[in-house]
């Protein structure tokens, strides 16, 4: 079989498919259009997010029998047109799951301790203490949307905090020892912290908007490290300067292309999360270790090769 590597990921990728008798071709740079002129050569392709696999391309993938996508989120791919096309989807949430899950308690312990506010302060001369009083984990109740990999890594090292967690998701019959499956009203009746864990689809698309936010019982923080595309951002500025949301942990953004130039929009939204000290930001890392690169080419290579070898 003929594989097309579109991104750079772990070369354990290459080294071990090729051992298993499959044609590794790297190509990190080719355009869309490229793509698209050679895509009919290609049993699989392996990909990041660099290039959207639309219908488009898809159709002129005659002989593709798998997309395996390195990462958890799928948003890039038109799934509607690979399964019409028989076209299989693998991912890989399993390698960067517990990445994630540390990302969160991080941004947490960050933004509810003002750790980087006060160290910065300290470092500038600056000692004060009552202003720098945190807020503790224990105790609160964690809402999270969506108990797939990272929901599930995330509520496991949230209640080793002694955080009550409960989530919402589609799917039926998933609560385990770390969290208790509720409905989405229950979850917005009771939640001091609001953790994003979902795919980005048209269902999920501005799922936390003016009225989602208004339905939250408590003022709240809110944790994003799934899409930003999954929260309306102005909803979420009014509800940051309002006080209704305390303060926002954010590893993704709405306005997020490949760089940081590609933010600097005239967006006066994104001028007060870059400005505000209620808001974390950091640059789509949440799943990105030395370690997750590692474990999600391990597990993207096991499975196409449990179903292709
Ligand atoms: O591949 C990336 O750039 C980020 C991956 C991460 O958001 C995921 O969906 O697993």
């Amino acid at each position: 079989m003929k594989i097309l590597l579109l991104d750079k990921n772990h070369p354990l990728i290459t080294a071990q498919l090729s051992e298993k008798n499959f044609i590794l071709e790297e190509d990190f740079t080719s355009s869309y259009e490229d793509v698209g002129r050679k895509i009919e050569q290609y049993d699989g392709i392996i990909i990041r997010s660099r290039i959207p696999l639309d219908k488009n391309l898809l159709e002129k993938a005659k002989n593709l029998k798998f997309i395996a996508r390195v990462g958890a989120g799928m948003e890039n791919i038109d799934a509607e047109a690979a399964e019409t096309l028989g076209i299989q989807l693998i991912n890989s949430p399993e390698g960067n799951r517990d990445s994630v899950a540390e990302h969160v308690v991080g941004m947490l312990l960050i933004l509810m301790n003002r750790l980087f506010i006060a160290s910065q302060e300290v470092k500038r001369g600056i000692w004060l203490r009552e202003e720098n009083r945190g807020d503790e984990l224990l105790g609160k109740t964690v809402g999270l949307i969506g108990y797939g990999n990272m929901g599930k890594a995330t509520a496991k090292r949230l209640s080793g905090f002694g955080c009550r967690v409960i989530f919402h998701d589609i799917l039926p019959g998933l609560s385990d020892e770390f969290a208790t499956q509720v409905s989405l009203q229950e979850l917005q009746d009771s939640a001091d912290i609001l953790s994003l864990h979902i795919p980005l689809t048209e269902k999920t698309h501005y799922l936390v908007n003016a009225e989602f936010i208004a339905g939250m019982r408590k003022d709240f923080y809110f944790v994003n490290t799934a899409r930003g595309n999954n929260v309306d951002t102005h909803s979420l500025v009014m509800a940051l300067r309002s006080g209704k949301v305390k303060g926002a942990c954010l590893d993704v953004l709405e306005y997020e292309k490949s760089s940081f130039e590609n933010l600097e929009a005239d967006n006066e939204d994104l001028t007060y999360l870059l400005e505000s000290e209620k808001v974390i930001v950091t640059p789509h890392i949440a799943g990105w270790t030395h370690q997750s690169k590692e474990k999600l080419a391990q597990v993207i290579v096991d499975k196409i090769i449990a179903s292709f070898a």
